[in-house]
């Protein structure tokens, strides 16, 4: 393992796993059901990935605690409880951590976004694809900035993301995909992945998922919960 670059606002570790933990990852992407989305920020011109379900767990145990969970999710929620200046507390800040496969075909790219509501505080990605030549595209592209007090003004999400990356005073860094590659990333950063060239022979595979915190229920919230626990579901509705 070896942390390679380190911005303010993420992380770049390298040999992430050893070999017999990314052959244990790697098999398990081959053996799991992916399906074709559309981009959810920019599907006119993003194109489509493919998708596994996702699974979230709890992030403050083990999450391959006899459970028959490949060891990577754990080495990655380890990893991840580690950067507190990245994600926050674990606990406190955030308590759920969640594993997709995802799979970018050539051709496809995933336009400026920066993963902030829902909770999160963190996004994580392991590339896992065999190999990948540095001129297949693809590449991570991340704006080490803070987001600005005032926020980002008018207009659709596209443009205001539009507006910071072409305003910011910062270049955007370009994270190669290489094989075993963890990458690390705060919540409201804005980021991309580059279209992958046509080029590629085979497609862009990543474990990724989001850390965050799970949101508290109101009290009606919780009664509402209890109620229907009780079998009272009239309840629920009120
Ligand atoms: O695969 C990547 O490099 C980043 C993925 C990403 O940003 C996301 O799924 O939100
Ligand atoms: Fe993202």
């Amino acid at each position: 393992m070896l942390v390679r670059q380190g911005g303010d606002r993420f992380l770049v570790i390298d040999d992430f796993l050893d070999d017999e933990t990314l052959g244990e990852v790697r098999k398990l992407m081959a053996r799991s059901t992916v399906s074709q989305v559309d981009s959810v920020i920019y599907p006119d011109t993003d194109g489509f990935a493919y998708r596994s379900k996702g699974t979230v767990f709890d992030g403050t145990a083990d999450v391959d605690r006899g459970t028959g969970r490949p060891k990577a999710y754990e080495l990655i929620r380890r990893r991840v409880a580690a950067e507190p200046e990245i994600f926050g507390a674990v606990g406190e800040d955030w308590d759920r951590i969640g594993f997709t496969f995802w799979q970018y075909p050539a051709g496809s790219r995933l336009s400026w976004h920066n993963d902030t509501g829902g909770g999160r505080t963190g996004e994580f990605i392991l590339f896992l694809h065999e190999t990948w030549k540095t001129s297949w595209g693809g590449e991570l592209m991340i704006l080490d900035e803070e987001p600005p007090q005032d926020g980002d003004g008018d207009g659709d999400f596209v443009s205001r993301m539009e507006k910071r990356v072409r305003r910011s005073a910062a270049h955007p860094t370009a994270i190669v995909p290489l094989p075993n590659r963890l990458v690390l990333v705060k919540a409201g950063t804005v980021h991309q992945i580059n279209r992958v060239d046509p080029t590629a022979d085979g497609r862009r595979c990543t474990l990724t998922g989001f850390v965050s915190k799970k949101p508290r229920q109101s009290s009606s919230e919780v009664r509402n919960a209890l109620l229907e626990l009780a079998g009272d579901t009239a309840g629920s509705r009120t």
